[in-house]
């Protein structure tokens, strides 16, 4: 992979380094992928750009060409170490990828958030890439990392900013000071933050029109698994449905016309791959938590033995886990008690 001539000194020789693996991160008009040594021109050439520095706390003005470089290296560790989430943001033009700008997500694994960023080539303004963009990241993010929050700031005068990040869901929580690069010194903020209940109603709600204005009853079958050294099979919750990224009890929605134990076996096959006779289903507890407009009835079975690999068909993290560490995965509130409960018995 060759960089683009410049004049200019560049930065560190990236010929024929490759940025680390990552799947590209899709929406209707725009991929978000990591940068490559290739980028760097087109980076320079955007983001030495008044307009965009000046918004930018982290960004110098006027932005050294071997800066782009140096940037798109760092990236790179630490997306392979998991830090710190910097990607391209791209988009078509006559059928060839153009850099459009970047966004980028840096993690704080001890208070489990991150902080959002992103910038868009002045020619890009006014197409909505921001908010696309954003809100492709926020969902990717909430659903694989260990994230409870991601939070954002935009310059007090910046609406525009402002504007996108309220958008796609974000809340203001105040005022703060940042030190911005581009200006010298210290400038006033305004603080955002999202939480998994803040993404847009087409990620986040499940919808029901209560009848006669009650509240309707959500009926979802859920399985401990055991295996023989006692560990319990928590599922991640995949990204597009609600609570993406928490760490679940296998199972899924009763369908009408189904007992609790078919919809499990079912559930079961479907996302495991595993085959369970209703004898092995033993009840245990259940949840009972109000969810949204609606409200969860969840019966929890326990099953030391089925047929098969246990498989995640859906593409979900999976992972085994002793009693005693499972209240260090982030469940669904509605989950609390029974952990409580499993750790006591098992
Ligand atoms: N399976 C499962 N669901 C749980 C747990 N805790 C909890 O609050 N829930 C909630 C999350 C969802 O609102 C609901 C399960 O719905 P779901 O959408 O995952 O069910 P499903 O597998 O039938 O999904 P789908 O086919 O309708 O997409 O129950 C749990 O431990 N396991």
């Amino acid at each position: 992979m060759a960089i683009s001539i410049s004049t200019a000194p560049t930065g560190p020789d990236l010929t024929g380094a490759a940025p680390p693996a990552f799947a590209p991160l899709r929406t209707e008009r725009l991929t978000l992928r990591p940068l490559r040594a290739e980028d760097a021109a087109e980076l320079h050439r955007l983001v030495n750009d008044w307009e965009v520095a000046k918004t930018l706390a982290r960004v110098p003005f006027p932005y050294p060409r071997s800066l782009a470089d140096d940037w798109i290296a760092s990236t790179w560790a630490q997306l392979a170490a998991g830090t710190a989430f910097h990607l391209a943001i791209t988009g078509l033009d006559d059928g060839r990828e153009v850099l459009v700008g970047c966004i980028g997500l840096t993690c704080q694994a001890a208070k489990r958030e991150a902080e959002l960023g992103y910038w868009v080539g002045r020619r890009f303004w006014g197409h909505g890439v921001g908010p696309e963009a954003a809100a492709r990241l926020a969902s990717w993010a909430l659903a694989h990392l260990e994230l409870d929050r991601l939070v954002a700031s935009a310059l007090l005068d910046n609406a525009r900013s402002q504007a996108v990040l309220a958008r796609i869901g974000f809340r203001e929580k105040g005022e703060g000071v940042r030190d911005f690069v581009s200006r010298g010194g210290p400038m006033k903020v305004r603080l955002f933050e999202l939480t998994r209940d803040d993404l847009p109603a087409a990620v986040q709600a499940e919808k029901a029109a209560p009848p006669d204005g009650g509240t309707p009853i959500l009926l979802v079958s859920a399985c401990a698994l055991i295996d023989p050294e006692g560990r319990v099979l928590l599922a991640r919750r995949p990204e597009g449905k609600p609570m993406a990224g928490l760490w679940e009890f296998p199972g899924g929605k009763v369908a009408a016309g189904e007992t609790p134990e078919a919809a499990l076996i079912r559930e079961l096959k479907e996302e495991l791959g595993i085959d369970v006779a209703e004898s092995c289903l033993a009840p245990f507890t259940f949840a009972s938590h109000r969810l949204g407009e609606r409200h969860l009835l969840m019966p929890l079975y326990l099953c030391r033995r089925w047929e098969g690999r246990v498989t995640p068909l859906e593409g979900q993290a999976l992972a085994w886990v002793r009693p005693g560490k499972l209240a260090e995965y982030a469940m669904p509130p509605a989950d609390k008690p029974l952990v409580a409960l499993l750790r006591d018995f098992l």
